[in-house]
């Protein structure tokens, strides 16, 4: 099973993200319990599967739903189908009100403890040491920003050096302009790798008033320039910036915003420059895949109509405002960094594979793993499965006799270096389709040598003309296993899990292979 972020703990970690993981646990719990609460997964299962009907029969706002129902699908209570919804498997067995196994008033009784763990620190201290909550609405409106801002700066300051081998292969220059930079740490630790450089730190006056006390020292100002001020409205006087930094800021707004916010800021970019954004984007899926969709609810909760923005609809934006090169970086926590520029890059980025694996996901697989073909495991066994236990056998050209043996497979591997290997489910027809469309883009994309094999036999023809010869070789492709690919072994080393389907109504996964060179 693949564990939930707060579960991978580990002796030896070094890193604060599973720190951080585990003190937003409780966001999945209140999530679980809002989507039994509204008894969305009786009305998914009755039909009532797409926006506006589930909003109209669970009596919710459509806009706000549908946030929800993202996080609900990226931790896999529900799947999206060509803009419907359905219960998951275990949804379905657990969660469904006439289920003979529902266990949604279960679950909800732990809704009903979850105050008294609210007051677990009052439990264990003794009388004499009352608990005064961390932050009240009651305090000052300036200590809350003092803490506001102290934290989002504890933050960030565990992500900068990251953030910085990042840029490091980027050649740019100052000025740098960090807007809504808090505390100041990202920009100041971007300045000092060009110390004959200058930079402004943007913000509102009482989070400038706030860093100031954070960062006492002279020292810590030298390059920076602190500015107070709202962004939507200030002035910047002609003034034009070769590095502009917008770190956690664009999530604050509503989209149209959002975006208006974005393009004011490139009207201070120099035309050389580069834009930096590190966000909270739910369509990435980097260490943390499902925080992006769980900020976003953060964002709906917390603010007045902030919200996550996807990384490709941020790039799309940037590419319409004339940034031609767009490049997004996933960070070993739960953010990434988008980096933009007018210009395009002589060369390919070493992020390459991960764009695949993105252009895998946007073709409509569930999941996608790059491998190297070493991985790819092949054995004499895997055709003896087809010949004695598959119906196909002997009825298709891209099957046993016809297709490949395991031996003349293994050479065709290793003349290619690179592969992807893709996961999705049926129709298989569909399956393959997605397989072709993979192969064209890459194929497209200057990997001429692009080759993708399906899972089970050949869907293109109804009926397989074995003895006239194949009547859509450019759309026939063989399975895995037809020639000799271990696929439960080569998709484990690539990272996914596989077991056998057991049920009738079980859910089925299918796998693919690009190879590519
Ligand atoms: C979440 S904090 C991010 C701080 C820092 N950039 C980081 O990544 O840790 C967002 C910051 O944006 C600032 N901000 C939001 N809207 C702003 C505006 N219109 N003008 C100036 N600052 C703004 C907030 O005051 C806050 O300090």
């Amino acid at each position: 099973m693949n564990k939930l972020p707060f579960q991978n703990s580990d002796p030896a970690h070094t890193d604060f993200q599973f720190l951080e993981d585990l003190s937003t646990a409780y966001w999945y719990s209140e999530a679980l319990f809002a989507a039994i609460g509204l008894n969305l997964f009786d009305h998914i299962e009755n039909g009532n599967d797409r926006p506006r009907s589930l909003s109209e029969a669970a009596r919710c706002r459509e806009a706000e739903l549908t946030r929800l129902m993202r996080v609900l699908t990226r931790i896999e209570l529900v799947y999206e189908f060509e803009g419907q919804w359905c219960n998951s498997q275990s949804a379905r067995t657990f969660l469904l009100s006439e289920s003979p196994d529902y266990m949604g008033d279960f679950l909800l009784y732990r809704q009903y403890m979850q105050p008294q763990w609210g007051a677990l620190a009052q439990r264990a201290a003794r009388e004499d040491r009352p608990i005064r909550p961390f932050l009240s609405r009651d305090d000052d409106y300036e200590v809350r920003n003092f803490h506001y801002v102290r934290s989002t700066d504890r933050l960030i300051r565990q992500k900068v050096p990251e953030i910085l081998q990042l840029v490091r292969r980027e050649s740019w220059r100052g000025p740098l302009l960090d807007i809504g930079g808090g505390a100041g740490t990202l920009g100041r630790a971007l300045i000092r790798t060009r110390p004959d450089e200058s930079a402004v730190l943007f913000d509102l006056p009482e989070v400038i008033r706030a860093a100031r006390k954070i960062h006492p020292a002279p020292e810590d100002w030298r390059q920076l320039r602190a500015v107070g001020g709202d962004f939507r409205f200030h002035p910047f006087a002609g003034a034009q910036f070769g590095l502009i930094v917008m770190s956690n800021f664009l999530h604050a707004y509503n989209p149209d915003t959002a975006r208006e916010l974005l393009e004011s800021a490139l009207k201070l970019l120099r035309p050389d420059g580069l834009v930096l954004i590190h966000d909270y984007f739910p369509d990435r899926r980097g260490r943390s895949p499902h925080k992006g969709a769980f900020y976003d609810l953060n964002m709906m909760i917390n603010t007045y109509d902030g919200g996550c923005r996807d990384a490709v609809e941020i790039a799309e934006w940037l590419g319409q405002a004339g940034m031609e090169r767009v490049t997004v970086l996933d960070l070993q926590t739960d953010t990434s960094v988008i980096l933009a520029g007018r210009r395009r890059p002589a060369q390919i980025c070493e992020t390459e594979w991960d764009d695949w694996l993105y252009t895998a996901r946007e073709i409509g697989f569930s999941d996608a793993r790059h491998i190297v073909p070493a991985q790819v495991m092949t054995a004499p066994w895997v055709r003896m499965k087809c010949r004695f236990g598959c119906r196909g056998y002997g009825k298709g050209l891209q099957c046993p006799p016809y297709s490949m043996p395991h031996d003349e497979l293994r050479p065709l591997l290793e003349s290619y270096s690179h592969a992807l290997m893709v996961q999705g489910s049926p129709p298989g027809r569909d399956f393959h389709d997605k397989l072709l469309e993979l192969e064209r883009q890459a194929f497209l994309s200057e990997f001429h040598k692009a080759l993708v094999f399906g899972a089970g036999p050949c869907p293109v023809c109804k009926t397989c003309a074995v003895d006239e010869g194949c009547k859509n070789p450019e759309k026939a492709r063989p399975a895995m296993e037809a020639c000799g690919i271990d696929v439960y072994e080569t998709a484990r080393n690539a990272g996914f899990q596989v077991m056998p389907v057991t049920e009738r109504h079980g859910y089925v996964k299918y796998f693919g292979l690009l190879l590519m060179e």
